[in-house]
């Protein structure tokens, strides 16, 4: 599978070049053939017969690097001898680190960071174990948690391969909301282990991010821990998804002119996110709901041995409806994509209602490219950062952890969700309500602000907040 890498993206080829038998201009008409962009130009060496030049050129996904390099191998007296990707050099050993708040300068400093005045605080704590809230990380660091089952749409590739999201997801939570984050991937798929392994892991941490771990095992080891933990517990595939999708989709319906309640919406993926994505639509007044999985849609009255899926025939699809995505899919108002790259196709986008709404949400590869569903849809958005309208989790984790972590809240509800979610649709307003912004760029400072002090508000009104919050969010440095 070919990953688009994003059109910032660019890479560097280091080239011998043969000083008698090529030239600059031959290199630039072969890359330029190829549909690269040359951006910068540097000379390493260059003695009596080689030049050495490393050339940048932005270039859009995989495929159109090995075509460049195919290309500029293929110049008489030119040889490509490395070639390296911006992507990959900024993640040579890893994204985070971990940084002292303390200098340790003398003995003094010694002695009360580390034995032996430290004992004296571990005994405050044994005293009083609440006391680890103010006297550790715990307050302020929560564990993003994945088992590598379901990363991204790139599905079940393991612990380590999935280290990479882990250690954005928490480069993120720090950058947008200072919240510590520490990525663990675990080496098992059982749902008790992970279960049993969680729990021995929380004391360090104020809450717990589920992240990339498939359906249906994500549903029994949410549930069992929050019942089990007294620190929140969020799958962030299933409620942070969902969030979002809502607030986009508030905005959405108010740019067409629909109402929620006369919808009728196509859910393609009746995974982690999927099903959560439904149940928030439903709360939020949706009624006709139709969810289509690999073997088509999901139907009311048939039984499936995946309870997840039970519930899911018994709540949705009031209709009754049957087969392919391209056969439910007439006269849908919205389609929601949680599955996987390229689903959806111009004809099925052709048999929607009028002005069609569009969620291709997979990542990285969503349903249908917003260049091809462009012309026959009237609002697009997609999950990743480099086309408009990202609707990504993005959107509400750094907020949502950053209220309840200020307010100790014990767990998470579905107020706090709901009022997430009018909080990111909020920070649009009606005047700059677009086809182009329906929701707000992640970069937008008020976002985590404003998520941050509803969820708190809602934590108090549901009775889950433990502690007076701080009256103003913590700095957010913004790009
Ligand atoms: N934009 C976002 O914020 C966001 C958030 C969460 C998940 N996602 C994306 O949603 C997708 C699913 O994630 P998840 O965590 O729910 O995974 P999951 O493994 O729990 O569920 C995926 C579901 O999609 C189904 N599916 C896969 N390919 C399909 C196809 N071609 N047609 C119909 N159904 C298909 C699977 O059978 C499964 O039921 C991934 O691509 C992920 O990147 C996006
Ligand atoms: O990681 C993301 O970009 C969003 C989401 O959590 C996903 O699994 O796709
Ligand atoms: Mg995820």
């Amino acid at each position: 599978m070919a990953i688009p890498s994003g059109a910032s993206t660019s890479i560097i080829l280091r080239l011998e070049m043969n000083k008698e038998t090529s030239s600059f201009a031959q290199v630039a008409a072969a890359v330029g053939d190829a549909g690269g962009d040359i951006v910068a130009i540097d000379v390493g060496r260059s003695d009596k017969t080689i030049t050495v030049r490393d050339i940048t050129v932005n270039v859009y996904d995989q495929k159109q690097t090995e075509l460049i390099v195919e290309a500029v191998n293929a110049v008489n007296g030119v040889k490509v001898v490395h070639v390296s990707d911006q992507t990959f050099l900024l993640h040579i050993g890893g994204k985070i680190e971990t940084t002292p708040k303390t200098p340790i300068k003398n003995r003094d400093d010694l002695s009360r960071v580390y034995t032996p005045g430290v004992a004296r605080v571990c005994m405050a704590i044994h005293e009083k174990p609440s006391r680890a809230h103010s006297l550790t990380i715990k307050r302020n660091t929560i564990a993003v948690v994945s088992d590598g089952s379901a990363v991204l749409g790139l599905g079940n590739i393991g612990p380590e391969a999935a280290m990479p999201v882990m250690e954005g997801k928490a480069v993120l939570f720090k950058q947008f909301a200072g919240v510590d984050a520490f990525p663990i991937c675990l080496n098992t798929q059982d749902t008790e282990e992970i279960i049993q392994i969680v729990k021995a892991i929380a004391p360090s941490f104020g809450g717990i991010n589920l992240e990339d771990i498939s359906s249906p095992r994500c549903f029994e080891i949410e549930q069992r821990l929050i019942e089990e933990l007294d620190i929140p517990v969020f799958h962030d595939d299933q409620h942070g998804t969902a969030v979002v999708l809502l607030a986009g989709l508030l905005n959405a319906v108010k740019l067409v002119g629909k109402r929620m309640e006369d919808l009728k919406i196509v859910v393609c993926g009746i995974g982690a996110a999927g099903i959560a994505c439904s149940k928030m639509l439903l709360a939020a007044g949706v009624t006709n709901i139709i969810g289509v999985d690999r073997a088509g849609a999901i139907v009311r009255g048939e039984t499936y041995e995946n309870r997840a899926w039970q519930w899911y025939a018994e709540n949705t699809n009031p209709e009754g409806l049957s087969g392919s995505l391209s056969e439910v899919i007439r006269g849908a108002d919205v389609f929601i994509g949680v599955s996987g790259p390229g689903v959806l196709k111009v004809t099925d986008l052709q048999q929607m209602a009028k002005d069609p709404i569009v969620f291709a949400m997979a990542n990285p590869t969503p349903e249908i490219s917003p260049e091809e569903a462009e012309p026959y849809v009237r609002v697009m958005a997609t999950g990743r950062s480099d086309y408009p309208n990202q609707i990504n989790n993005v959107l509400c984790f750094p907020g949502i952890f950053r209220g309840i972590l200020d307010c100790r809240a014990s767990r998470v509800t579905e107020e706090m969700k709901l009022a997430a979610a009018k909080a990111i649709a909020s920070v649009v307003s009606d005047e700059e309500l677009n086809e182009y912004y329906i929701i707000p760029s992640v970069f937008n400072a008020s976002v985590v602000e404003t998520v941050r002090e509803a969820v708190i508000q809602a934590a108090y009104e549901s009775g889950v907040a433990r502690k007076a919050a701080p009256t103003s969010p913590k700095p957010v440095t913004v790009y």
